[in-house]
């Protein structure tokens, strides 16, 4: 077996992929990120919050709760990949567990609001793939936020004010998932990840399943989203 030295590197194993799933609060996002990830070694990073934890939520696992002071802090020392305020708190993406997840070829997965969403293309260009997960209409969004019973109705409507400015938004990112059908939805966030890998292969190393899937995403890519179509959501 050839031993690694200098004049015999090992080989370089490629980047994970970066991919940001971005959309209003209540959209579904976390429970789509459930189901597509359940059986797959992915990073998934746990953000930091000043909000309050709600009831079953544990320090380190759904957030780093921290108050606004070490959130400031871990800001000013450039501690955050993207961070922004959200209906009154500091949510932010802990930058250096990424790139080192990065670095070892593991996929990095992100859930974020849409501000956050836009500096992470900002910071990382090309390199980020962008989903914007899409609510079917506004009031099947408000249904859902409602259902989920974690907010006060004076909260879910904040949430919904900022969802319509978030909404419109939408075609500013690589991918436009509609999540009315979680199935098809969970199939399409696996389309893009097999998609945006093959991209990074040569032609001739692609498998059957890849081309199905680069064919398969653009049915999802945004330039088909036209601007009437994203305000037909947001008064819908
Ligand atoms: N396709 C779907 N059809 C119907 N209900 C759904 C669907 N997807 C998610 N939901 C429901 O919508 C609610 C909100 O989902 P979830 O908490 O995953 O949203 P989220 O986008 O992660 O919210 P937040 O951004 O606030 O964390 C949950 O009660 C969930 O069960
Ligand atoms: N910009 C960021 N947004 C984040 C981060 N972690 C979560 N979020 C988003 O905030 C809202 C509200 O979340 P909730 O848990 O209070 O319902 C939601 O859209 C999350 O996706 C982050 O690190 N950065």
């Amino acid at each position: 077996m050839m031993s690694d030295s200098p004049s015999n590197p090992a080989p370089k194993v490629p980047r994970g992929l970066l991919i940001v799933m971005t959309g209003a609060s209540g959209v579904g996002k976390g429970t789509l990120r459930e189901q597509w990830l359940k059986d797959q070694d992915v990073f998934y990073s746990t953000s930091w919050t000043t909000r309050e934890p709600r009831e079953g939520e544990v320090n380190g696992r759904e957030y780093v709760f921290v108050t606004p002071e070490e959130f400031l802090t871990k800001a000013s020392q450039n501690g955050f990949l993207e961070h922004a305020q959200f209906v009154g708190n500091h949510y932010g993406t802990p930058i250096e567990p990424i790139e080192a997840a990065l670095e070892r070829g593991q996929d990095v997965v992100l859930e974020i609001e849409v501000e956050g969403a836009m500096q992470v293309k900002e910071r990382m260009g090309e390199e980020a793939v962008l989903v914007f997960i899409m609510p079917p209409s506004l009031t099947e969004l408000r249904r859902r936020l409602t259902g989920r019973a974690t907010e006060t109705p004076d909260r879910i409507e904040k949430r919904l004010t900022r969802a319509t400015d978030e909404i419109r938004e939408a075609h500013r990112f690589r991918y436009v998932v509609v999540n009315d059908d979680l199935d098809r939805a969970v199939r399409e966030m696996r389309a893009v990840q097999q998609a945006e890998r093959a991209a990074q292969k040569r032609r001739e190393d692609w498998t059957p399943e890849d081309y199905a899937a680069t064919e398969a995403v653009q049915r999802v890519h945004s330039r088909n989203l036209s601007a009437a179509e994203l305000e037909k959501v947001v008064s819908s």
